[in-house]
């Protein structure tokens, strides 16, 4: 589906957790002023927090609630959207999103840091194993919107603020007379 203009882009920025989305994010919003949408703190803000998944350790997420409460926002463009799955936002959100990749060793060791053990560690990093937030990207967005970044390092950090910010550049040149 065709996004529908605005007067600035909406950036989807997926991946495992612990791979290193709230740090681009903080950074991103910092360099370009696009607003950052923590998915997991609006929901918590916004009551959209169902039952707790004891399995998981983690409170299950009301999905039609959040998205009816984010609508608005999104429609006007300028968000960076920060969460560990992309497939239930409306495909229509997002002008361009980025999948956030490590290694297993690197991403065992920030979860680790991070407090996370058994199931939960382990799951979390089958999942960056088998690709699958890189997978389910594919899978609900057009491929040439999707594009992996690997956020090992504070060089990649700093490289893939600087892709991101190029790649805006370029939208607000092709979309509005106005660039950053
Ligand atoms: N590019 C990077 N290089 C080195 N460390 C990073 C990088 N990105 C994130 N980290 C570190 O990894 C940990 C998890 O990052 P975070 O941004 O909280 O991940 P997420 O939001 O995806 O769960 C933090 O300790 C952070 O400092």
């Amino acid at each position: 589906m065709q996004a529908i203009k605005r007067k600035a882009p909406n950036i989807l920025i997926t991946g495992t957790p612990g791979v290193g989305k709230s740090t681009l994010c903080t950074k991103l919003a910092e360099v370009t002023g696009l607003e950052w949408i923590e998915i997991s703190k609006v929901a918590k803000d916004n009551n959209c927090l169902e039952e707790f998944d004891a399995v998981y350790n983690c409170p299950v997420l009301d999905e039609d609630k959040l998205l009816d409460g984010l609508e608005e926002t999104m429609s006007h463009g300028g968000n960076i959207v920060d969460y560990h799955s992309s497939e239930f936002f409306p495909e229509r959100w997002f002008d361009i999103v980025f999948v956030l990749r490590t290694d297993n060793t690197t991403l065992y060791d920030r979860l680790i840091a991070r407090g996370y053990t058994g199931k939960k560690l382990e799951d979390n990093v089958d999942c960056e194993i088998f690709q699958t937030i890189l997978e389910e990207a594919k899978n609900s967005y057009k491929h040439e919107i999707v594009h992996e970044l690997n956020s090992t390092s504070p060089e990649n950090m700093e490289s893939n603020v600087q892709s991101i910010c190029s790649w805006l550049q370029n939208w607000f040149s092709q979309n509005t007379q106005t660039a950053l």
